[in-house]
């Protein structure tokens, strides 16, 4: 179980896969790759939301598993809060253990889907990529990450 760097956009990962992004509990896609899914993904975006509406801040360190006709979205609440108020790397760090362990509890099925993620939590949620690298050696997950021409 390994994880496997690939030069390009998110969006070119193979189709019936899931795609995996960070996620804040306020119900906001509003920066980075985010803008990205709630454009291409409207209906995963209003499903995100209504979650986020209904148990707010209780999602954190879960994974919501938004299944969709080309792609399935994984939203790995990583921080509470996104901005100014975002939470502090180290509590990212952890939530981040524990929704990625959520991920791969609901994709451990008859037929896993491949996971495919951008660098999350390295952008606005100011979290270097190695310390999130580090926690998918540490629970050995299969994912391949896109990181966009320099
Ligand atoms: N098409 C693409 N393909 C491949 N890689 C791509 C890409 N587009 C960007 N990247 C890179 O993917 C990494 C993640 O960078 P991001 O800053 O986006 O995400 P993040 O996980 O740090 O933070 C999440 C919060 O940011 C959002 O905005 P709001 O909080 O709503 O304002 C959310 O809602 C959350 O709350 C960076 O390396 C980007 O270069």
């Amino acid at each position: 179980m390994t994880v496997t760097h690939l030069i390009g956009d998110l969006f070119s990962a193979p189709a019936n896969s899931i795609l995996v992004q960070a996620c804040n509990t306020r119900g906001s896609w509003g920066a980075g790759i985010a803008v990205a899914f709630k454009e291409k993904f409207p209906d995963a975006f209003e499903e995100y939301k209504a979650a986020c509406k209904k148990d707010g801040a209780a999602l954190l360190g879960s994974c919501l598993l938004i299944r969709g006709a080309e792609y399935d979205v994984a939203c790995l609440f990583t921080s509470k809060d996104y901005g100014r108020r975002v939470d502090p790397p180290d509590q990212i760090i952890a939530s981040t253990r524990s929704a990625v362990a959520d991920l791969v509890a609901q994709n451990t099925t008859d037929s896993p889907k491949q996971l495919f993620g951008c660098r999350f939590n390295s952008g606005k949620f100011g979290v270097e990529w190695a310390r999130t690298e580090a926690i998918l050696d540490e629970l050995e997950v299969d994912m391949s990450v896109y990181t966009m021409e320099q």
